[in-house]
């Protein structure tokens, strides 16, 4: 680590505190993520899901894993370094963002998806703080790490995200896909476009019941296996109707609005893929697809290989290329190179019963029972957010108004996705009522008192 100069603490998150720093050698500005837990063998690093994922990822909107370094025992990431988060850069304001600049961002992160689900890979951790913005470019960050639960707590727990989680996790699916990584666009989109998170909910039960809220409640027509689902943990749904999208979101386009009420589909089915909503009417203006999501046959890039619906330049996308990953002690150094692909694909043990063990920036929960703090959500609603106060239910989806904008974007539509298996052993189930605040799904309380509801960081 003498390479590098660690200039300021960016970022702390449960697994690791990221840094600005410095590469000696070159001048180069990087982000060093410091693991928080030891590692005893440079296998072990290895085996990380964030490594093993990251490493086979090359796409202008996905962060690029330069390096992996174990020194003393302690796990460094070298990271291309981003300026900040989404949730940072919404915070602090209070005008909502332009249209167009949410239709750009979400443009690039839609193809940063397209390209790791159709290599079988996908995220299940989507928030505003795992999306990282330098000027108008926009990349995926915090990858699958949180999958890799087998090593001691605390800094191994799995830490889901609640606001975003998609309704067949919150309702303990034993397998689930990509969809759910679809369900989080939408919530975040919407908050992209409201500043108000669109389902904060204070507990699992009470996030199905802010769900209810805005899309009504599933039945045999919208979601027959959410009903199955719902009744093997006898959880019985809230009878709301729901509220009218628009009426959430009133400065919002018919299109934005559209393409979120798929996204936020009950049925994940019914979910469009992330190469469909690159289709959408929502991003007509945006026909750039980096050459990394193109089939082969479609040849070069038309415009530089940049990133986002604007373009950039091309350095950019060439910095990507290769990596090295070393550790000091054994001195070792393996080259980072995409090897054939995953058939297990990403596998997060996913835990729904108590909150993260320590700083998240989102309510969480996670298999400790130590409680967690939140920092306030800029400009939360709180009850007055109007999707408590309408009740006409969304249209099942807005795939219909999905349009072919080219032969790349049609060919684009049929990537295939890897389903994935959850590993989580169910614990006894209890008795749910609708709209049950006072408990989780697994009978361990995390409401927290009104004032803090709407906030966003757990504390212990
Ligand atoms: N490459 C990067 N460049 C700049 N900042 C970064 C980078 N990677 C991460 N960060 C910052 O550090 C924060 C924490 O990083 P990250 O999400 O990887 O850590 P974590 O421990 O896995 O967090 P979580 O609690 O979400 O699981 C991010 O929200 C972001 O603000």
């Amino acid at each position: 680590m003498d390479r590098f100069k660690l200039i300021k603490e960016v970022g702390d998150g449960t697994f690791g505190s990221v840094w600005r720093a410095i590469n000696k050698q070159n001048g180069e500005v990087v982000a060093v993520k410091k693991m928080k837990r030891k590692y005893y063998s440079f296998e072990e690093c290895m085996s990380l899901r964030e490594v093993k994922s990251l490493r086979r990822m090359n796409h202008p909107n996905i962060v690029k894993l330069k390096e992996v370094i174990r020194e003393n025992d302690i796990l460094y990431f070298i990271m291309e370094y981003m300026e900040c988060n989404l949730y940072q850069l919404m915070k602090d304001r209070v005008k909502p963002f332009a249209e167009s600049d949410v239709r750009n961002w979400c443009f690039q992160i839609f193809q940063a998806l397209a390209y790791m689900h159709q290599r079988g890979y996908f995220h299940r951790d989507l928030k505003p703080e795992n999306l990282l913005v330098s000027k108008d470019v926009l990349k995926l960050a915090d990858f699958g790490l949180a999958r890799e639960i087998s090593s001691a707590p605390p800094y191994t727990e799995y830490v889901s995200t609640r606001w975003y989680r998609a309704p067949e996790v919150l309702l303990q699916s034993s397998a689930y896909d990509s969809a759910v990584d679809m369900w989080a666009m939408g919530a975040i989109m919407a908050e992209l476009l409201t500043l108000h998170p669109l389902f904060p909910g204070t507990s699992e039960a009470d996030e199905i019941l802010k769900i209810c809220n805005v899309i009504g409640c599933p039945d045999e027509q919208t979601w027959p296996q959410g009903l199955s689902l719902a009744e093997a943990m006898k959880y019985q749904f809230p009878q709301i109707r729901g509220s009218q999208l628009s009426e959430v979101m009133k400065s919002a386009s018919s299109e934005a609005v559209d393409l979120i009420s798929s996204l936020c589909s009950w049925d994940p089915c019914k979910r469009p893929k992330a190469a469909e909503v690159l289709q959408h009417a929502f991003f007509k203006d945006c026909t750039y697809v980096p050459a990394s999501v193109r089939p082969k046959a479609a040849g070069p890039p038309k415009t530089p290989p940049g990133v986002g619906a604007r373009g950039l330049s091309g350095h950019i996308a060439r910095r990507y290329s290769t990596g090295a990953l070393s550790t000091s002690k054994p001195a070792a150094n393996i080259s980072i190179k995409p090897s054939s692909l995953s058939k297990i694909g990403v596998q997060r043990k996913l835990q729904l019963d108590r909150q993260a063990p320590q700083k998240s920036a989102r309510p969480t929960e996670s298999n400790t029972k130590q409680t967690t703090s939140r920092v306030p959500a800029r400009n939360s609603p709180g009850n007055a957010n109007p999707i408590l106060r309408h009740s006409r239910s969304l249209p099942e989806t807005g795939r219909a108004t999905v349009q072919k904008v080219s032969t790349i974007t049609e060919k684009l539509a049929h990537m295939s996705v890897t389903s994935r298996t959850r590993t989580a052993v169910k614990p006894p189930v209890p008795l749910l009522k609708a709209g049950h605040l006072k408990s989780d799904f697994l009978g361990k309380s995390d409401e927290i008192p009104p004032a803090k509801r709407l906030t966003r960081k757990l504390v212990s």
